[in-house]
């Protein structure tokens, strides 16, 4: 099934990507943009993101092939009523949200009668807003695609099909099984890096700004991390509350092992502990794969 039209709903950081990437690789195909900001849709139009910004979120889609949700996860299921009356009954509804089961969950509601085929392209920045975005954000990126198992083969092949046309590599995988491993690969990393610089800046006190004006190592690129959007990421967490509870309780139970070596001067676990750390470090980077921690910050 051909995509020729495309409507994006929301358009900061990774709406405004995936219009910009559209735009620039899809030459023949139409993009609509719909935010409920007035004030996004009014920047959108100025940037020129799209071939048109619709205000209202039902004409947004009329006449869509595709329709991407491109909103925080705690705002999918208002987005998808709010397109539901202006969609084709053919049209793919997707969506761009950091966790999948719960929003899988919210779309299939909201919209009984339609494709839904749930999707997470695992690229992104700290940064947000339609001015934040850029066309080559996706490329060479995972798109992760989640398709319910009534989801007809060949919407989840257009759908897969676009991504790659933004520059994506596709896998495709289980909505519950997605949130594990983002859960361990993302959102913990995340919640780590909120929790290190809030104590640090309490610590602060202590170390009379210390904590800032020495910056420039490990802690730098944990202010990067934590500087990320508090809605989009407070959504996260309670919609991935299962996985990440999971993930956190075997993170604990390793910290307090460290913590233990530390305190019982057990140095010979300490180095076994960081020598495997650094294996798997070289083996991702041997394998490839070491693109994600210099590429998420390659705009800044
Ligand atoms: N920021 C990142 O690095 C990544 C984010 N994601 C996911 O992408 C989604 C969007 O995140 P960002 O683009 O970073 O956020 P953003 O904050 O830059 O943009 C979200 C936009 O959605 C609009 N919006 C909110 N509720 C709406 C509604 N009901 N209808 C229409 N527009 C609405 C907001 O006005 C805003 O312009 C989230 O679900 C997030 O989990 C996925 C991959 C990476
Ligand atoms: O900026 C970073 O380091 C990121 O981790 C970006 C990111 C944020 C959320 C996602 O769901 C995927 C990628």
């Amino acid at each position: 099934m051909a995509i020729e039209r495309v409507t994006v709903v929301g358009l900061g950081l990774i709406g405004s990507s995936i219009a910009r990437a559209a735009k620039a690789r899809l030459p023949q195909v139409t993009v609509t943009g719909h935010d409920a900001s007035a004030d996004v849709r009014e920047e959108a139009r100025t940037l020129g993101l799209c071939d048109t910004i619709a205000d209202d979120p039902a004409a947004s889609v009329l006449g869509s092939d595709l329709v991407i949700l491109a909103v925080p996860v705690g705002r999918m299921a208002d987005a998808a009523a709010a397109i539901a009356p202006g969609l084709k009954p053919d049209a793919i509804i997707s969506d761009v949200g950091s966790s999948k089961a719960g929003v899988a969950d919210a779309l299939a509601k909201a919209l009984p009668d339609h494709v839904v085929i749930p999707a997470h392209p695992v690229a992104g920045t700290e940064n947000s807003g339609p001015a934040a975005g850029f066309a080559t954000l996706f490329e060479g990126r995972w798109c992760i695609v989640t398709p319910g198992a009534s989801a007809p083969a060949d919407a989840v092949a257009a759908l897969s099909g676009f991504w790659e046309a933004l520059g994506a590599k596709v896998d495709t995988m289980d909505a519950a099984h997605h949130d594990m491993v983002l859960a361990v690969t993302s959102h913990l990393p995340h919640l780590i890096a909120y929790t290190i610089v809030g104590t640090a800046s309490e610590l602060e006190e202590v170390t009379e700004s210390e904590v800032i004006k020495y910056s420039a190592g490990g802690f730098r690129d944990f202010t990067r991390i934590a500087a990320s959007d508090p809605v989009m990421w407070r959504d996260v967490f309670l919609a991935n509350k299962d996985a990440v509870l999971e993930t956190l309780q075997r993170f604990n139970e390793d910290l307090t092992a460290l913590q233990q070596a530390i305190r019982r001067g057990d140095g010979a676990k300490l180095e076994d502990w960081f020598t495997r750390t650094r294996a798997i470090r070289r083996s991702i980077i041997e394998q490839g794969q070491d693109d994600a921690a210099p590429d998420f910050g390659r705009r800044h």
